[in-house]
């Protein structure tokens, strides 16, 4: 073992939001407001933490408005990505969010988890480094926290679109992310703190998926396919 993951490992494949960055919690806070703009003047029942985590959390922008708006039986056309954020549409109501997090970030700013960046330091002398991530504003993220000289690869929300990849949970974006980085998915770490993502890295035969655990489902990611759960990525070193 070495930095608690198993030998024969050979590459780290990170996400981002909640793993590298505290910036899960600001995608939460943004999409609550989106959804309950949309939801509390019908008289629906609020947008919950858990609605969130189960439907949300880790899948790319417009599969997560769709994801949410099925699990409670509610259907809006699917519109175009180039919609006005003020029209009820899949699009438009993904794009509403993104304005929204745009503000949040620019505000608040983004702060890396300092265990994740002792981690960091410590992955770069022994494996390659890659980060695969939902997000569209991952580029603008990772350098807003000083992450991206650790990254030799990057596959996000903007290259899943690009080359048509499905995203989390489908293996197919951390499964590009090793492409990148020239290892097999037997030979890679995934580290993830969405459900949908250590999905992802169980569907992708990958070698080892950690469990990133902030929001107190360690049962949840480990049914879901983290092979060890962790809080702080300090507790690997
Ligand atoms: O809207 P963006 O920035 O492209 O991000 C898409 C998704 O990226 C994931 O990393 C987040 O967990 C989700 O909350 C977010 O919705």
């Amino acid at each position: 073992m070495k930095l608690g993951l198993p030998d024969g490992i050979t590459a780290c494949l990170f996400d981002l939001d909640g793993v590298l960055t505290s910036t899960a919690v600001l995608h939460r806070r943004a999409w609550r407001r989106t959804f309950d703009d949309y939801l509390l003047p019908r008289g629906l029942p609020p947008f919950t933490e858990a609605d969130y985590l189960n439907h949300v959390d880790g899948r790319p922008r417009y599969d997560g408005v769709r994801a949410f708006l099925a699990s409670r039986g509610i259907t809006v056309p699917e519109g175009t990505p180039g919609d006005p954020p003020e029209l009820d549409t899949v699009h438009g109501i993904g794009n509403r969010k993104n304005a929204l997090i745009d503000t949040i970030i620019r505000e608040e700013g983004v702060t890396p988890y300092p265990g994740t960046v002792r981690y960091l330091e410590a992955a770069r002398e022994l494996f390659k480094i890659g980060v695969v991530t939902s997000s569209a504003n991952a580029t603008r993220v990772l350098d807003a926290a000083r992450l991206l000289p650790y990254v030799q690869a990057q596959v996000d929300g903007l290259v899943i679109v690009r080359d048509g990849l499905r995203g989390k949970p489908a293996p197919d974006s951390f499964l590009a992310g090793a492409r990148l980085l020239g290892v097999e998915p037997a030979r890679a770490a995934v580290f993830e703190d969405a459900l949908s993502g250590v999905a992802a890295g169980r569907a992708g035969g990958f070698g080892y998926v950690v469990g990133v655990d902030r929001a107190g489902q360690a049962e949840a990611l480990r049914g879901n396919g983290a092979d060890v759960v962790v809080e702080d990525l300090a507790e690997l070193l």
